[in-house]
Protein backbone atom coordinates (compact mmCIF):
# COMPACT_ATOMS: atom_id res chain seq x y z
CA UNK A 1 0.00 0.00 0.00
CA UNK A 2 0.68 3.62 -0.58
CA UNK A 3 2.58 5.60 2.45
CA UNK A 4 2.06 9.08 2.98
CA UNK A 5 3.13 11.49 6.29
CA UNK A 6 -0.76 13.12 6.31
CA UNK A 7 -2.75 10.20 5.57
CA UNK A 8 -2.99 5.99 5.69
CA UNK A 9 -4.93 3.74 3.38
CA UNK A 10 -6.26 0.79 5.12
CA UNK A 11 -8.46 -2.92 3.45
CA UNK A 12 -9.22 -4.15 6.64
CA UNK A 13 -10.39 -7.67 4.62
CA UNK A 14 -8.02 -8.25 1.70
CA UNK A 15 -11.22 -9.77 -0.16
CA UNK A 16 -12.97 -6.43 0.68
CA UNK A 17 -13.47 -3.60 -2.09
CA UNK A 18 -14.08 -1.19 0.50
CA UNK A 19 -10.83 0.76 0.99
CA UNK A 20 -10.37 3.09 4.34
CA UNK A 21 -8.71 6.46 3.77
CA UNK A 22 -7.41 7.98 7.24
CA UNK A 23 -6.66 11.75 7.96
CA UNK A 24 -3.87 10.58 9.70
CA UNK A 25 -2.23 13.54 12.08
CA UNK A 26 -4.41 13.12 15.19
CA UNK A 27 -1.82 14.66 17.21
CA UNK A 28 -2.87 18.13 15.11
CA UNK A 29 -6.19 17.00 15.38
CA UNK A 30 -6.21 16.23 11.63
CA UNK A 31 -5.25 19.63 10.48
CA UNK A 32 -5.07 20.05 7.13
CA UNK A 33 -1.50 20.43 6.54
CA UNK A 34 0.22 21.51 2.77
CA UNK A 35 2.09 18.06 3.12
CA UNK A 36 -2.07 17.21 3.06
CA UNK A 37 -3.13 19.12 0.09
CA UNK A 38 -0.07 17.32 -2.25
CA UNK A 39 -0.89 13.44 -0.72
CA UNK A 40 -4.92 13.71 -1.14
CA UNK A 41 -5.17 13.80 -5.06
CA UNK A 42 -2.55 11.04 -5.24
CA UNK A 43 -4.22 8.77 -2.69
CA UNK A 44 -7.76 9.29 -4.28
CA UNK A 45 -5.90 8.79 -7.61
CA UNK A 46 -4.31 5.93 -6.72
CA UNK A 47 -7.70 4.44 -5.14
CA UNK A 48 -9.05 5.47 -8.13
CA UNK A 49 -6.94 3.02 -10.46
CA UNK A 50 -6.93 0.70 -8.40
CA UNK A 51 -9.15 -2.00 -9.84
CA UNK A 52 -10.33 -3.43 -6.19
CA UNK A 53 -11.12 -0.40 -4.58
CA UNK A 54 -14.81 -0.11 -5.55
CA UNK A 55 -15.24 2.52 -2.50
CA UNK A 56 -13.65 4.47 -0.34
CA UNK A 57 -14.63 5.35 3.53
CA UNK A 58 -13.31 8.24 4.40
CA UNK A 59 -12.52 9.01 8.07
CA UNK A 60 -9.94 10.93 10.61
CA UNK A 61 -8.04 8.92 13.27
CA UNK A 62 -8.23 9.73 17.01
CA UNK A 63 -10.87 11.44 18.25
CA UNK A 64 -11.69 14.13 15.59
CA UNK A 65 -12.32 14.02 11.89
CA UNK A 66 -10.49 16.81 11.30
CA UNK A 67 -10.15 20.14 12.69
CA UNK A 68 -9.84 22.20 9.10
CA UNK A 69 -6.81 24.28 7.57
CA UNK A 70 -3.88 24.02 9.72
CA UNK A 71 -3.29 27.25 11.75
CA UNK A 72 0.65 27.62 11.11
CA UNK A 73 0.02 27.51 7.41
CA UNK A 74 -2.42 30.28 7.30
CA UNK A 75 0.08 32.57 8.29
CA UNK A 76 2.88 31.31 6.46
CA UNK A 77 0.91 31.11 3.48
CA UNK A 78 -0.20 35.12 4.23
CA UNK A 79 3.45 35.89 5.18
CA UNK A 80 4.31 34.71 1.49
CA UNK A 81 2.30 36.74 -0.48
CA UNK A 82 3.63 39.95 1.50
CA UNK A 83 7.16 39.93 0.68
CA UNK A 84 6.66 39.87 -3.20
CA UNK A 85 5.85 42.55 -5.51
CA UNK A 86 2.04 42.38 -4.28
CA UNK A 87 0.84 41.81 -8.11
CA UNK A 88 2.88 38.93 -8.40
CA UNK A 89 2.30 37.83 -4.34
CA UNK A 90 -1.54 37.81 -5.07
CA UNK A 91 -0.87 35.69 -8.73
CA UNK A 92 1.08 32.84 -6.99
CA UNK A 93 -1.45 32.93 -3.51
CA UNK A 94 -4.58 32.35 -6.65
CA UNK A 95 -2.49 29.37 -7.83
CA UNK A 96 -2.06 27.91 -4.35
CA UNK A 97 -5.88 28.79 -3.49
CA UNK A 98 -6.70 26.91 -7.02
CA UNK A 99 -4.10 23.78 -6.35
CA UNK A 100 -5.78 23.36 -3.18
CA UNK A 101 -9.33 23.85 -4.19
CA UNK A 102 -8.10 20.78 -7.11
CA UNK A 103 -6.90 18.71 -3.81
CA UNK A 104 -10.50 18.79 -2.80
CA UNK A 105 -12.37 18.53 -5.91
CA UNK A 106 -10.01 14.93 -6.54
CA UNK A 107 -12.72 13.97 -4.39
CA UNK A 108 -15.38 14.07 -7.36
CA UNK A 109 -13.01 13.26 -9.81
CA UNK A 110 -12.22 9.57 -8.33
CA UNK A 111 -14.96 7.44 -10.08
CA UNK A 112 -15.81 5.75 -6.95
CA UNK A 113 -17.85 6.57 -4.36
CA UNK A 114 -16.47 8.31 -1.59
CA UNK A 115 -18.38 8.00 1.88
CA UNK A 116 -17.50 10.25 5.05
CA UNK A 117 -17.89 8.93 7.99
CA UNK A 118 -17.83 11.89 10.73
CA UNK A 119 -16.70 11.58 14.34
CA UNK A 120 -15.54 14.76 16.70
CA UNK A 121 -14.76 17.86 15.25
CA UNK A 122 -15.46 18.95 11.20
CA UNK A 123 -14.68 22.37 11.24
CA UNK A 124 -13.78 24.78 8.26
CA UNK A 125 -11.15 22.77 5.56
CA UNK A 126 -13.17 19.40 7.10
CA UNK A 127 -16.74 20.83 5.86
CA UNK A 128 -14.64 21.63 2.40
CA UNK A 129 -13.69 18.06 2.41
CA UNK A 130 -16.76 16.23 3.48
CA UNK A 131 -19.67 18.91 1.09
CA UNK A 132 -17.07 17.02 -1.98
CA UNK A 133 -18.24 13.39 -0.69
CA UNK A 134 -20.34 11.64 -1.90
CA UNK A 135 -22.50 10.29 1.24
CA UNK A 136 -21.81 11.40 4.60
CA UNK A 137 -22.67 9.69 8.04
CA UNK A 138 -21.18 10.98 11.42
CA UNK A 139 -22.11 10.75 15.64
CA UNK A 140 -24.64 12.49 17.19
CA UNK A 141 -22.28 14.49 18.74
CA UNK A 142 -19.81 15.47 15.64
CA UNK A 143 -19.48 19.27 16.20
CA UNK A 144 -19.36 20.80 12.46
CA UNK A 145 -18.33 24.43 11.75
CA UNK A 146 -17.99 26.66 8.55
CA UNK A 147 -15.68 28.83 10.96
CA UNK A 148 -13.74 30.47 8.34
CA UNK A 149 -15.22 34.08 8.76
CA UNK A 150 -14.32 34.00 12.51
CA UNK A 151 -10.50 33.76 10.63
CA UNK A 152 -11.40 36.57 8.58
CA UNK A 153 -11.74 34.37 5.78
CA UNK A 154 -14.09 33.63 2.95
CA UNK A 155 -14.20 30.01 2.72
CA UNK A 156 -12.57 29.09 -0.73
CA UNK A 157 -12.08 25.50 -1.13
CA UNK A 158 -15.72 24.33 -1.76
CA UNK A 159 -17.90 24.73 1.09
CA UNK A 160 -19.63 27.70 -0.47
CA UNK A 161 -20.41 26.48 -3.91
CA UNK A 162 -21.48 22.62 -2.36
CA UNK A 163 -23.33 23.68 0.87
CA UNK A 164 -25.93 24.97 -0.75
CA UNK A 165 -27.24 22.37 -3.35
CA UNK A 166 -27.13 19.92 0.26
CA UNK A 167 -28.81 21.91 2.75
CA UNK A 168 -30.22 25.13 1.01
CA UNK A 169 -29.10 28.34 -0.12
CA UNK A 170 -30.41 29.86 3.16
CA UNK A 171 -28.68 26.97 5.61
CA UNK A 172 -25.60 27.22 3.79
CA UNK A 173 -25.53 31.34 4.28
CA UNK A 174 -26.63 31.30 8.01
CA UNK A 175 -23.93 28.65 8.62
CA UNK A 176 -20.67 30.39 6.45
CA UNK A 177 -21.87 33.71 7.72
CA UNK A 178 -22.67 32.83 11.89
CA UNK A 179 -19.80 30.08 12.18
CA UNK A 180 -21.67 28.70 14.57
CA UNK A 181 -21.03 25.43 15.77
CA UNK A 182 -23.30 22.98 15.12
CA UNK A 183 -24.22 18.81 16.15
CA UNK A 184 -24.64 15.80 14.63
CA UNK A 185 -27.69 15.67 14.90
CA UNK A 186 -28.87 19.18 14.11
CA UNK A 187 -26.65 17.61 10.52
CA UNK A 188 -28.84 15.32 9.69
CA UNK A 189 -31.88 17.64 10.14
CA UNK A 190 -30.55 19.82 7.95
CA UNK A 191 -29.41 16.82 5.19
CA UNK A 192 -25.48 17.54 5.44
CA UNK A 193 -25.69 13.75 6.58
CA UNK A 194 -27.70 11.28 5.59
CA UNK A 195 -27.70 9.20 9.57
CA UNK A 196 -26.28 9.76 12.95
CA UNK A 197 -24.99 7.29 14.98
CA UNK A 198 -24.63 7.11 18.79
CA UNK A 199 -21.22 6.35 18.79
CA UNK A 200 -18.00 5.87 16.96
CA UNK A 201 -17.87 2.25 16.91
CA UNK A 202 -21.62 2.37 15.75
CA UNK A 203 -20.52 4.97 12.95
CA UNK A 204 -17.81 2.73 11.77
CA UNK A 205 -19.65 -0.37 11.54
CA UNK A 206 -22.57 1.02 10.18
CA UNK A 207 -20.77 2.63 7.72
CA UNK A 208 -18.69 -0.49 6.74
CA UNK A 209 -21.96 -2.57 6.25
CA UNK A 210 -23.31 0.41 3.52
CA UNK A 211 -19.71 0.36 2.05
CA UNK A 212 -19.73 -3.07 1.36
CA UNK A 213 -23.40 -3.22 0.16
CA UNK A 214 -22.63 -0.87 -2.29
CA UNK A 215 -19.07 -2.48 -2.81
CA UNK A 216 -20.83 -5.45 -3.82
CA UNK A 217 -23.36 -4.13 -6.47
CA UNK A 218 -21.92 -3.83 -10.38
CA UNK A 219 -18.82 -1.75 -10.38
CA UNK A 220 -19.95 -0.23 -13.35
CA UNK A 221 -23.37 0.95 -12.04
CA UNK A 222 -21.89 2.55 -9.07
CA UNK A 223 -19.32 4.29 -10.92
CA UNK A 224 -22.05 5.64 -13.63
CA UNK A 225 -24.60 6.63 -10.88
CA UNK A 226 -21.97 8.79 -9.18
CA UNK A 227 -20.64 10.35 -12.52
CA UNK A 228 -24.71 10.89 -14.04
CA UNK A 229 -25.41 12.68 -10.35
CA UNK A 230 -22.48 14.73 -10.62
CA UNK A 231 -22.98 15.64 -14.60
CA UNK A 232 -26.92 16.38 -13.05
CA UNK A 233 -25.49 19.64 -11.15
CA UNK A 234 -24.19 21.30 -13.85
CA UNK A 235 -26.48 20.89 -16.49
CA UNK A 236 -30.04 20.70 -17.61
CA UNK A 237 -32.63 18.31 -17.29
CA UNK A 238 -31.93 17.88 -21.16
CA UNK A 239 -28.62 17.83 -21.53
CA UNK A 240 -28.51 15.27 -18.35
CA UNK A 241 -30.50 13.06 -19.65
CA UNK A 242 -28.65 13.13 -23.09
CA UNK A 243 -25.34 12.47 -20.89
CA UNK A 244 -27.09 9.27 -19.25
CA UNK A 245 -28.30 8.21 -22.35
CA UNK A 246 -24.89 8.05 -24.19
CA UNK A 247 -23.13 6.97 -20.83
CA UNK A 248 -26.09 3.77 -20.98
CA UNK A 249 -25.43 3.31 -24.93
CA UNK A 250 -21.80 2.77 -23.81
CA UNK A 251 -22.30 0.48 -20.57
CA UNK A 252 -25.31 -1.45 -21.19
CA UNK A 253 -23.66 -3.92 -23.53
CA UNK A 254 -21.32 -4.72 -20.06
CA UNK A 255 -21.77 -8.35 -18.42
CA UNK A 256 -22.54 -6.74 -15.58
CA UNK A 257 -26.62 -6.25 -16.66
CA UNK A 258 -26.67 -9.81 -17.52
CA UNK A 259 -25.50 -11.10 -14.54
CA UNK A 260 -27.36 -8.66 -12.62
CA UNK A 261 -30.34 -9.91 -13.87
CA UNK A 262 -29.84 -13.82 -14.07
CA UNK A 263 -28.90 -13.30 -10.32
CA UNK A 264 -32.70 -11.57 -9.17
CA UNK A 265 -34.12 -14.90 -11.02
CA UNK A 266 -32.06 -17.28 -9.87
CA UNK A 267 -32.17 -15.71 -6.32
CA UNK A 268 -28.73 -15.89 -5.48
CA UNK A 269 -25.99 -13.03 -5.38
CA UNK A 270 -24.47 -11.35 -8.02
CA UNK A 271 -20.72 -11.73 -8.92
CA UNK A 272 -18.56 -8.89 -10.84
CA UNK A 273 -15.61 -8.45 -12.62
CA UNK A 274 -12.80 -5.69 -11.31
CA UNK A 275 -13.46 -2.86 -13.07
C1 LIG B 1 -6.14 29.32 1.75
C2 LIG B 1 -7.05 28.97 2.86
C3 LIG B 1 -7.61 27.65 2.68
C4 LIG B 1 -8.40 27.03 3.54
C5 LIG B 1 -8.91 27.63 4.72
C6 LIG B 1 -9.64 26.89 5.59
C7 LIG B 1 -10.09 27.57 6.81
C8 LIG B 1 -10.37 26.66 7.97
O1 LIG B 1 -10.16 25.49 7.98
S1 LIG B 1 -11.01 27.52 9.28
C9 LIG B 1 -10.90 26.36 10.60
C10 LIG B 1 -9.57 26.39 11.33
N1 LIG B 1 -9.64 25.48 12.43
C11 LIG B 1 -9.99 25.84 13.68
O2 LIG B 1 -10.23 26.98 13.99
C12 LIG B 1 -10.07 24.70 14.65
C13 LIG B 1 -9.03 24.80 15.72
N2 LIG B 1 -9.09 23.64 16.61
C14 LIG B 1 -10.04 23.43 17.53
O3 LIG B 1 -11.02 24.13 17.65
C15 LIG B 1 -9.82 22.26 18.45
O4 LIG B 1 -8.47 21.88 18.35
C16 LIG B 1 -10.71 21.03 18.17
C17 LIG B 1 -10.64 20.60 16.72
C18 LIG B 1 -12.17 21.33 18.56
C19 LIG B 1 -10.20 19.83 19.02
O5 LIG B 1 -10.15 20.18 20.39
P1 LIG B 1 -9.27 19.29 21.40
O6 LIG B 1 -9.53 17.85 21.18
O7 LIG B 1 -9.49 19.85 22.75
O8 LIG B 1 -7.76 19.51 20.92
P2 LIG B 1 -6.78 20.75 21.18
O9 LIG B 1 -6.14 20.62 22.51
O10 LIG B 1 -7.49 22.03 20.90
O11 LIG B 1 -5.71 20.54 20.03
C20 LIG B 1 -4.66 19.59 20.16
C21 LIG B 1 -3.47 20.10 19.41
O12 LIG B 1 -3.80 20.23 18.03
C22 LIG B 1 -3.55 21.56 17.60
N3 LIG B 1 -4.53 21.94 16.57
C23 LIG B 1 -5.85 21.77 16.61
N4 LIG B 1 -6.41 22.25 15.50
C24 LIG B 1 -5.41 22.75 14.75
C25 LIG B 1 -5.36 23.39 13.47
N5 LIG B 1 -6.47 23.62 12.74
N6 LIG B 1 -4.16 23.78 13.01
C26 LIG B 1 -3.03 23.55 13.71
N7 LIG B 1 -3.02 22.94 14.93
C27 LIG B 1 -4.20 22.55 15.43
C28 LIG B 1 -3.73 22.40 18.85
O13 LIG B 1 -3.10 23.65 18.70
C29 LIG B 1 -3.10 21.51 19.90
O14 LIG B 1 -1.70 21.65 19.80
P3 LIG B 1 -0.77 21.55 21.11
O15 LIG B 1 0.61 21.85 20.61
O16 LIG B 1 -0.93 20.14 21.61
O17 LIG B 1 -1.30 22.58 22.07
Amino acid sequence: MEKYETLEIVQTDPNSSVFHLYLNRPSRRNALSLQFFIEFPKALSFLDQNPTANVIVLSGAGDHFCSGIDLNNLNSTSEKSRSADRGRAAERLRREIKAMQEAITAIERCRKPVIASIHGACIGGGIDIVTACDIRYCTADALFSVKEVDLAITADLGTLQRLPAIVGYGTAMELALTGRRFSGTEAQRMGLVSQVFGSKKQLGEAVNVIAKDIGAKSPLAVIGTKAVLLRSKEVNLEQGLDYVATWNAGMLISDDLEEAVAAQIQKRKPTFAKL
